[in-house]
């Protein structure tokens, strides 16, 4: 399997080396040169692998520079008992007859980026030796709030990786916040940045542009790779969970062979729902994706217009992790929309820098509503749904999941379809116990963020999770912070350059 340029400016490329890029070095992802199909009776007769077979199976056919030891090393030791206590590494809800939530966030820090960032380094380590790099890898990544707790983890202490994260100062919850501050490790940095998370996201692609310094990283035996899912090894892993989500419904009879299923997905940097998508045009019966926004509703928009239009406020919510209006990902799904036409990318994605905004041709934008709906929750709605969903169904949720609830719910209205659907649960709610527990009490609460968690234990008889108890008393160790046009000063600085 190759990998090829969404912007038609490099070489095809091996999967180790896409991963060991992170990203196309002129702009631009890696997406794979074409995405292999699988027959419904051979998906089918997965059902009863557990995750670390089902992720090797999904591997082998995109990995193929890697041999099948290498891929069943790397799932194992991702996916261990250590990592993922529980049997079932995504367990499966069933919130009502015809709504199941897929929860992503049992991992080590609590969402389901470490569904990716566990395996990550690994895959990275394997490219690394194929592509014979001798540099240490500095891996620059842009979070706003789980991205960044979930990589730290997954490189810390990582022979011969740096990891260096950018956070918007005030733009994620107190607890992940705490979470990246408090992260040991020899090889760990983290800096919040005076600007919100597409200024983050923005400087760290200019720094990956940055041909002068990329030479003097280099001279000091340094080469920059990418934890977000701007990183092909970041976004394959997440395919799994699409397969195991429809295997489990199949294995409890909530479905025959073959019933096709919705996902709704909490989507920020559209990686996410875009390895829904995948897991879709490799064979999985779906029928529609629901991409569900918070008050950033840019892809909401997108999905009724055709336009994307990033000329309005970023507004800060109480589900942070979505707080983006530039979605990275959307540049990979519109070249797989498009029928892989790179011409049109770099139209856009140029129209995008200079107004802000692009149109998309009639037929792709038809393409894309016969599968995808976008809904959005205001702030209220999400702080109601995550009440309601207490209420009715004894469940606590946190507000990335509730806005897929509230999408999913408004979806059906406005529609009338009653297929089955999975919610993808992206974090579990002690991370952002404040929003939580002021939406079940609907009122403000001015205590601290721990007091509010064992609040939140005592009330619902929840417990926090493993990933986030004793964090109140652990020291914190990073306390480094820039300027948002101050992002590639801070890396020479922090590398010593
Ligand atoms: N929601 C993310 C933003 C970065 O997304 P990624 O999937 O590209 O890493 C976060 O929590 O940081």
């Amino acid at each position: 399997m190759e990998y090829i340029s969404t912007r038609g400016n490099y070489k095809p490329v091996s999967s180790a080396e896409a991963i060991s890029l992170g990203m196309v070095p002129a702009g631009g992802l890696f997406v794979p040169v074409e995405i292999p199909k699988f027959k419904l009776k051979e998906i089918m007769s997965q059902k009863n692998k557990n995750y670390q077979k089902l992720a090797a199976w999904i591997f082998k056919k995109f990995l193929t520079d890697f041999s099948e030891d290498e891929i069943e090393k790397a799932v194992e030791a991702a996916y261990s008992e250590q990592k993922f206590p529980e049997v079932e590494k995504t367990p499966l809800v069933k919130l009502n007859q015809n709504t199941y939530i897929l929860e992503l966030w049992h991992g080590p820090t609590a969402a389901f980026k470490d569904m990716a960032l566990q395996i990550l380094p690994q895959l990275l380590a394997e490219s690394a030796k194929k592509m014979k790099i001798e540099n240490e890898i500095v891996i620059l990544v842009a979070t706003s709030g789980d991205t960044g707790k979930a990589a730290l983890e997954g490189f810390k202490d990582v022979e011969g990786v740096k990891i260096i994260v950018f956070y918007p100062e005030a733009g994620v919850s107190r607890v992940q916040e705490d979470q990246m501050k408090t992260t040991a490790g020899e090889n760990t940095e983290v800096v919040s940045l005076k600007g919100n998370f597409d200024d983050c996201q923005n400087a760290v692609k200019d720094v990956f542009a940055d041909q002068d310094l990329k030479q003097r990283l280099e001279d000091n035996n340094y080469q920059f790779s990418s934890a977000n899912s701007i990183n092909w090894g970041r976004l394959l892993p997440q395919i799994v969970y699409y397969f195991k989500a429809y295997l489990k419904l199949l294995q409890d009879g909530e479905i025959e062979a073959g019933e096709k299923v919705n996902f709704t997905v909490p989507t920020g940097n559209f990686g996410n729902i875009l390895a829904g998508y995948y897991a879709y045009r490799m064979g999985l019966p779906v029928n529609k994706f629901i991409c569900a926004s918070n008050d950033n509703k840019v892809l909401t928009d997108f999905l009724e217009t055709g336009i994307y239009d990033i000329n309005r406020d970023f507004k800060k919510t109480i589900s942070p992790s979505m707080d983006i209006l530039i979605s990275s990902n959307l540049e990979r799904f519109l070249f797989e929309m498009n029928g892989h036409d790179s011409s049109k990318i770099n139209d856009w994605y140029q129209k995008l820098k200079t107004d802000k905004k692009f149109k998309i041709d009639d037929q792709t934008f038809t393409k894309i509503k016969e599968m995808f709906s976008g809904k959005f929750s205001s702030e209220d709605e999400a702080r109601a749904a995550v009440q309601k969903t207490y209420k009715d169904y004894n469940y606590l949720i946190d507000p990335h999941t509730a806005v897929g609830i509230d999408s999913l719910f408004k979806y059906r209205s406005d529609s009338d379809d009653q297929t089955k659907a999975v919610v993808d649960s992206t974090a579990n709610p002690y991370k952002f116990s404040r929003a939580v527990l002021e939406s079940l009490k609907g009122e403000k609460i001015d205590r601290d963020e721990y007091r509010i968690i064992e609040e939140l234990e005592a009330m619902t008889a929840t417990k926090i999770h493993r990933g986030l108890a004793g964090l109140e008393n652990m020291e914190a160790k990073h306390q480094q912070s820039c300027e948002k046009d101050g992002v590639k000063e801070k890396i020479e600085e922090l590398l010593k350059l």
